[in-house]
């Protein structure tokens, strides 16, 4: 093919891919979070959406606290939380936000935060995580606050905010520290360790190493079947009490918490380090 047929080519192509790929302005936004609910069972399943990564912003978090009140209003019998990407359960804050942020952005995002953590941990129902892919940073903390994890082998997880180069928020510490033995909490917490899922699960990070999505699906589902013939008002009760130092921290030291985050964020060595980070992600192929 000569080098003008050949440019020629490749210009109707990329216009070609440009018309069947630029949404028109009728097309209708994805959902953040799609929801789907078993009319056998009455669980929920929660996918989030936010491809490529599921990286949490203010709109996935706010998203997420929706489909939790959707599921509290239809009195559901529990909720599967996963993800519709085949490799990426969350990979954590969105670093973008990070990195081109403010002080007023950073604290939007973290009271979006907030408000998502209160209702999962708070849900009068339980939420097993079916992990089927990456699990970083805050992806990694919203599987934590579920009641079960399972996770696909092939996969990372693990708290990694320190190596982003942000001190680490007092709820993270709190649940980690009461999820995973003291010695390995604490490691993990200052080294930022990512883990397989092999790893995980010794350590009490994740319940079940499975092959598949639809292995993990049938574990969470198992999990929450154990919930059938138990009252659930003695089991919220009862989680209520375990859960109720950091639930009482959120809730009764919002705005603090938010500062806390920001402060932690803006600080020079932490703009420094995401910089970095974010440029080594974006340059790592
Ligand atoms: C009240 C309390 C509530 C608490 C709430 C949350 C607490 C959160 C606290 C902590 C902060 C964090 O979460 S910091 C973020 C930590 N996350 C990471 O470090 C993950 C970084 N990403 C990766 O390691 C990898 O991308 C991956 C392993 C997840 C996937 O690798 P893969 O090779 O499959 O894909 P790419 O690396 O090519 O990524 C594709 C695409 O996505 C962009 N990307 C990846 N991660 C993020 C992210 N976190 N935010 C924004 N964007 C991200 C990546 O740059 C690629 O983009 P391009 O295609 O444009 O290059």
């Amino acid at each position: 093919m000569s080098r003008n047929i050949l440019f020629l080519s490749k210009t109707i192509n990329s216009n070609v891919r440009r018309l069947c790929t630029t949404p028109t302005p009728v097309q209708k936004a994805e959902k953040l979070v799609l929801i789907d609910v078993n009319d056998k069972t009455g669980y929920g399943t929660l996918s989030m959406n936010r491809l490529p990564v599921n990286s949490l912003n203010v709109e996935l978090f706010n998203a997420l606290s929706d489909a939790y009140d959707e599921m509290e209003k239809n009195k559901s019998r529990g909720v599967i939380l996963t993800s519709t990407s085949p490799k990426i359960f969350s990979a954590g804050l969105d670093i973008n936000d990070l990195y081109s942020g403010d002080s007023k952005s950073w604290s939007e995002l973290w009271d979006a935060s907030q408000e998502a953590f209160l209702k999962i941990y708070d849900a009068s129902f339980p939420s097993a995580a079916a992990i089927n892919g990456h699990a970083i940073g805050g992806g990694c903390f919203f599987s934590m606050i579920c009641d079960y994890r399972a996770m696909v082998k092939g996969y990372q997880i693990g708290l990694n905010e320190i190596q982003v180069g942000i001190a680490l928020p007092k709820v993270l510490v709190m649940i980690m520290g009461k999820l995973l033995p003291r010695r390995h909490a604490e490691i993990s917490l200052t080294q930022g360790t990512l883990y397989s899922p092999e790893q995980a699960s010794k350590i009490n990070l994740v319940d079940d190493v499975v092959v598949d999505k639809a292995e993990a699906i049938i574990k969470c589902e198992a999990f929450l079947n154990k919930f059938r013939k138990i009252p659930m008002d003695a089991v919220n009760t009862t989680k209520r009490t375990i859960r109720r130092e950091e639930i009482d921290y959120i809730r009764n030291n919002k705005q603090k918490d938010i500062d806390d985050f920001v402060k932690a964020v803006e600080s020079v060595e932490a703009q420094n380090t995401i910089k970095m980070y974010y440029q080594a992600l974006k340059n790592k192929k």
